[in-house]
């Protein structure tokens, strides 16, 4: 880090709907209470009451048959066991009833109401639960914003629940894929028992999380002591759970916005589209962070090449998915060959990155990165909360100017999303700006996102901003390429519908959470004495980041 970059921003605090009642959701011991499955002559507020005795954390009642007076009339008596013993209540498939009787929550399935249409009539504070079969149900569902857990078809073959006959369970397989893509709980069901349900929760476990409980109809509404049956469930159950933490909890509670899911989707998306394509990046950076630059490359799936020779400029850049402009250490010729590839890569249309490093510091930087900025085209400038001012603040006076009310004397900022958003508007980039909080711009300054997962420990190292910006110009390549690959073109992108972001602002987000998630997950593995073994288990996180990291995660906002 320059020692001229002393500008911080200010934090934003982000506003969160708190779409249920902040009572934890404990949903590992899921006895569902199946009218039609209970043998002759038992009583089910009986058999609901010696489950919860056992330990069940929710009831869920489920009467296909039974007419609305009747159910209503059951559901009453099992909500108030469920709440004798704090548990939830939860209705299956029927929203009139759930409401009726005012139970915490309802469990729907794909057919059944509308996931919106449910939320709408029950409000922000009930539980809803949705059953999901494959990836596609569960993105839906979790970006929906309206979901607090989802369940799953059967793990295992079952004969409480009619499948189509070429149904095939899930298995512990089919459960570790929508685990891998959802950040809201998940409850297995189907053929669950005292047997398997060990072996499915270990199996099926990804390396972030477990299960968030397991379901059970028959194993414990048919068992001979159904209390008994609970207790040795919730035995083998809870030991198995340690990977659920306080996170995914908050999650489902904390359902992010759906625009702001939409995001946080097409960034983790686009982290496995720079490990499928590899993109080769030309950087002309500085010598302080170049290997850095180029390991960090390797890390996240990308390939480097730094060049500054003005003789091949041109010839790299025109076989390369994006270039780095680095004005860290800056020589005559270095500035030359930044704009003989600049050229070439607005004329082939290969996206351009510009870390104006030091951008105000001297007469010599702040011309260079201006006359980028101005003769070349910049897709996307990265830049600390010192160097976007400057920049703001230098083109104020331009046509169109910038009003920068970027620094105050205290050398906080006061109004970032401003900055970065009419810097952006100015210059036609994607602008990202580093600090406590990283602001970044789509190119036309509609969507601003604020990244609140800053890390200290960036700051101990040099060159992390630099290293980001690199991550960034990755994501550009990759994303671009992606929309040649389907005859569109990044360069086009319009501001015209709210489904659509800048791929140039995605790439932005992407490349920061990249390297403030691997910073996060450094840590968190143990073992840092200092800024050289934190910048070791940096970059191993970074090649082991995952697009569910992401998911998981990322703290962003519209601003
Ligand atoms: N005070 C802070 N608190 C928490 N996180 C921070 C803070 N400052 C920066 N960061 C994080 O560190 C990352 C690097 O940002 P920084 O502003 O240090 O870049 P930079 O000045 O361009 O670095 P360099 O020039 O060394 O490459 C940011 O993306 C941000 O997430
Ligand atoms: C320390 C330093 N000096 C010029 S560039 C650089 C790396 C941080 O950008």
């Amino acid at each position: 880090m320059l020692q001229t970059k002393t500008v911080t921003t200010t934090t934003k605090t982000t506003t969160i709907i708190n779409k249920a009642e902040s009572k934890p959701l404990d949903l590992s011991v899921y006895v569902v209470i199946d009218v039609s499955v209970l043998p002759a002559g038992r009583d089910a507020v009986a058999v609901a009451e010696q489950a919860l005795e056992g330990g069940a954390t929710v009831i869920q009642l489920r009467a296909k048959h039974l007419d609305t007076k009747s159910f209503i009339e059951l559901s009453n008596k099992v909500k108030a066991v469920a709440a004798k013993f704090g548990a939830l209540f939860v209705v299956n498939d029927r929203v009139d009833v759930a409401l009726a009787v005012d139970a915490d929550g309802i469990h729907i399935g794909q057919d059944d109401m509308p996931l919106a249409t449910a939320r709408r009539l029950l409000g922000p504070s009930k539980v809803i639960g949705v059953t999901c079969s494959n990836t596609d149900e569960v993105n839906s569902a979790v970006s929906s914003g309206f979901a607090n857990y989802l369940g799953t078809c059967a793990v295992f073959p079952t004969a409480t629940k009619a499948y189509a006959p070429d149904f095939t369970p899930l298995g512990a397989t089919g459960l570790n894929s929508l685990l891998q893509v959802s950040t809201l709980p998940i409850v297995a069901i189907g053929g669950i028992n005292v047997e398997n349900v060990e072996q499915l929760i270990i199996e099926s476990q990804t390396a972030l999380k477990t299960v968030a409980g397991c379901a059970v109809v028959s194993a414990i509404v048919c068992a001979q002591n159904p209390t008994q049956a609970t207790k040795d469930l919730a035995a083998k159950i809870h030991p198995l759970l340690k990977h659920n933490s306080e996170s995914s909890i908050a999650r489902s509670l904390n359902p992010r916005p759906p625009r702001v899911q939409l995001l946080v989707n097409q960034v983790a998306q686009a982290l496995s589209s720079v490990r499928a394509s590899t993109p080769l990046v030309h950087s002309i950076t500085n010598y302080v962070v170049m290997n850095d630059n180029a390991n960090v490359l390797l890390a996240i799936g990308a390939s480097p090449i730094m060049a500054h020779s003005t003789k091949e400029a041109s010839d790299i850049i025109s076989f390369c998915g994006s270039l780095v402009l680095n004005i860290g250490t800056l020589s005559d010729p270095w500035i030359d060959a930044m704009h003989i590839a600049g050229k070439k890569a607005n004329s082939l249309g290969i996206p351009v990155v510009l870390d104006p490093v030091g951008a105000g510091a001297t007469p010599l930087r702040q011309s260079t990165c201006v006359d980028l900025v101005t003769l070349i085209h910049t897709d996307i400038v990265k830049g600390n909360a010192g160097e976007i001012s400057f920049l703001a603040g230098a083109l104020a006076n331009t046509s169109g100017g910038v009003q920068s009310r970027g620094v105050d004397s205290d050398g906080t900022m006061s109004e970032p999303a401003h900055v970065v958003r009419s810097l952006a508007a100015k210059v036609n980039s994607a602008i990202a700006m580093s600090g406590p909080v990283d602001y970044v711009s789509d190119r036309v300054g509609k969507d601003v996102v604020a990244v609140s997962n800053g890390n200290e420990w960036l700051g101990k190292i040099t060159g992390t901003g630099c290293d980001t910006t690199t991550l960034v110009a990755a994501f550009a390549a990759a994303l671009n390429a992606e929309l040649k690959g389907k005859s569109l073109s990044a360069a086009t992108w319009t501001a015209s519908d709210d489904e659509s972001f800048d791929p140039y602002l995605i790439a932005g987000v992407g490349g920061i959470l990249c390297m403030c998630i691997a910073a996060e997950q450094a840590i968190a593995q143990g073992g840092i004495k200092g800024p050289m073994s934190f910048k070791t288990a940096l970059f191993d996180a970074i090649a082991n980041l995952t697009p569910e990291m992401i998911q998981r995660f990322a703290r962003v906002d519209f601003v």
